[in-house]
């Protein structure tokens, strides 16, 4: 389980132990335990946070707002393909299925002699000896720490903490390190919590999460917490409160989820389902040495004043899922420019006008299925045909979100009581999770087939190229409507086509092929021209999404490097047919039939 199950509530599973300890004990009688209490340690806080986000730069302010809280703001205008921020996370982590495939340190994808593994938990691994080396402080607690884990595992598909366990171990040994009063432990005492709002249902799961981390500590009891600044196993459940509201998805910098990351200055940026910047990953060249480096990006131009604004769910869905998901995850009600005042023409809930006079009709219901054009009032005929569409599409949607934040079993660790008095329930939850920000599945559940397909046509198993292509073309037509320029899912959405439209060819479609089909993708030269044409789309989109300085990121750079590439071959190719050309004999004028 991961920090999204957490913020899904994909985690309310009834479990008995840990309420039953916790209850038995004396730190708390009741769900009151999470409830937080101001303590003389917060107020001290509270009293002095002046020389907290000194990382955010002078053009940037944070101000408080009655219906959003603290949120950050441009004091200075910002062009779109800017930098906003770019810190260092104060922690990430990676999810327990990347642990293999990815640096542990600088999160780079396993070179080709492989990655270092520790030899000594075997579970965390490096791509060299300089991210080993510098890891080292913490990971020498965390190595013993997930050692004396597996030691206790049942089985070893048991053996190694989740990723929310292994995240908040870390933050609570980096606390130490740092001190309790360091700006580095104040600022994620700062992130702001949501505990007192959590369900009923979600307790019993926080504090057997709880207690978990203690366990994972190497502590006995919640009373050996003082050593990080906590007294009850409550504290840790505030904790993971804080890192749930705040915590975002690490990814690579094409968008794959790889696991989790907390920068409170970052955090302070609010929502909008219509944002003006976006988190990622570029790995720009000239910042290697730095990664995993998060990077708020604007994606629209941000006037001096104008509130800087992320999005913190797939602002691809419509907006009843949307603010179901902000409700449930992040505690309000969004009254973002999309979501207050009605449908809005709102293309995410719409279909094209039957007689294409490029109006909208509203999507039809199962309740209220007649819908038609606003602007000619043609009436949709093939409404069931559409709600089945829907459904299918939701179907497919689900699967792949589910896929896509799949644990394997490990995850499901039973509790070992930290007072050996107190016994597990075989029945227990996972005991593992945090959700990051999801960015966007949607998006990447229509465009993950065509990753696979960027393998030569004959490879791919199941779909011939062309349909691919057209697979692809249609999702670009759909996330164009919906996200301005510049958005990173629609900027790689455009590589991927223009990388497919110029992976070699297969056969020649056969004569039978009907018209469709026969018209789009092109073949020959007019494909390599619209492989061109899209990646040049794309490569201007990347700019803006990842950053201008960035160059678009490592994506923005091959697909320079491949452009570059189909330039030579076209120019190859039409000096070709100027060669043909000029080799042709010509044919006298009035030769013909003599
Ligand atoms: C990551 S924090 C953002 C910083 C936060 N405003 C603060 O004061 O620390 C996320 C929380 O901010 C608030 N928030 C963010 N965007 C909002 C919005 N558009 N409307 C209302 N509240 C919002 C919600 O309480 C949400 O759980």
């Amino acid at each position: 389980m991961s920090f999204s199950d957490l913020k899904s509530g994909r985690q309310s599973k009834q479990s008995k132990s840990f309420v039953e300890s916790i209850t038995n004990s004396d730190e708390a009688s009741s769900s009151s335990a999470l409830v937080p209490k101001i303590t003389d340690k917060d107020a001290e806080a509270a009293q002095d946070d002046s020389d907290l986000y000194n990382t955010v730069p002078s053009y940037l302010e944070v101000k408080s707002t009655a219906e959003r809280g603290r949120g950050v703001f441009a004091k200075e205008g910002i062009k779109r393909g800017s930098i906003v921020l770019a810190l260092k996370p104060h922690i990430h982590v990676l999810a327990t299925r990347n642990l293999d495939s990815f640096c542990s340190a600088c999160v780079s994808p396993a070179p080709e002699a492989g990655l270092k593994r520790c030899t000594r938990c075997k579970v965390v691994s490096y791509c060299g000896a300089a991210c080993q080396n510098g890891d080292w402080t913490i990971h020498k607690k965390e190595c013993a720490a997930i050692q004396r884990w597996a030691a206790g595992a049942p089985s070893p598909d048991v053996a190694i903490p989740a990723e929310p366990i292994r995240c908040l171990g870390r933050v609570l040994w980096k606390r130490q390190k740092e001190g309790l009063k360091s700006v580095y432990s104040r600022e994620i005492d700062a992130l702001i919590s949501h505990r007192t709002a959590l369900p009923e249902s979600s307790y019993e799961h926080l504090t057997h999460l709880a207690h978990s981390v203690i366990r994972y500590l190497g502590l006995n009891a919640p009373g050996e917490l003082g050593a990080f600044g906590m007294t009850t196993a409550a504290d840790i459940v505030d904790l993971m409160s804080r890192f749930t509201t705040n915590s975002i998805t690490l990814t690579t910098p094409s968008l794959t989820p790889v696991g989790v990351s907390v920068s409170p200055p970052i955090a302070l940026i609010n929502h909008s389902c219509d944002p003006n910047a976006v988190v990622v990953y570029p790995r720009a060249s000239s910042t290697l040495s730095l990664e995993p480096l998060m990077q708020v990006i604007a994606i629209r131009d941000i006037a001096p004043g104008e509130e800087v604004f992320t999005a913190y769910i797939d602002t691809t869905l419509p907006r009843i899922q949307r603010q179901q998901a902000l409700e449930a995850a992040y505690n309000f009600k969004c009254q973002c420019s999309l979501c207050a005042g009605g449908w809005n023409n709102d293309p995410r809930e719409a279909l094209q006008c039957p007689k294409l006079c490029g109006g909208l009709c509203p999507l039809p219901t199962e309740e209220d299925p007649l819908t038609r054009c606003i602007k000619c009032k043609a009436v949709v005929s093939s409404t069931d045909s559409v709600l089945d569409a829907l459904r299918v599409g939701q179907e497919a949607l689900d699967k792949a979100t589910a896929l896509q934040s799949q644990v394997p079993s490990y995850s499901q660790i039973p509790p070992k009581p930290c007072n050996s008095q107190r016994t597990s329930s075989p029945s227990s939850p996972p005991a593992n999770s945090i959700p990051p920000r999801t960015l966007f599945s949607p998006s990447r559940a229509c465009t993950k087939p065509c990753y696979s397909a960027t393998l030569p046509a004959h490879t791919h198993p199941k779909m011939p190229l062309d349909n691919v292509i057209r697979a692809s073309s249609a999702s670009l037509t759909g996330i164009s409507a919906i996200l301005c320029p510049g958005h990173p899912i629609r900027a790689l959405a455009l590589a991927e086509l223009g990388k497919l439209l110029a992976v070699d060819e297969p056969a020649p479609a056969p004569p039978s092929a009907t018209m469709a089909n026969a018209t789009f993708p092109p073949s020959g030269a007019p494909r390599l021209q619209l492989a061109r044409d899209t990646l040049v789309r794309a490569h201007e989109e990347l700019r803006i999404a990842f950053g201008e300085k960035n160059e678009g990121g490592e994506v923005g750079r091959e697909v320079r490097e491949m452009l570059v590439r189909i330039e030579n071959e076209l120019s190859a190719w039409k000096q070709g047919v100027r060669n043909v050309v000029a080799d042709t004999p010509k044919v006298k004028k009035g030769a013909v039939g003599k």
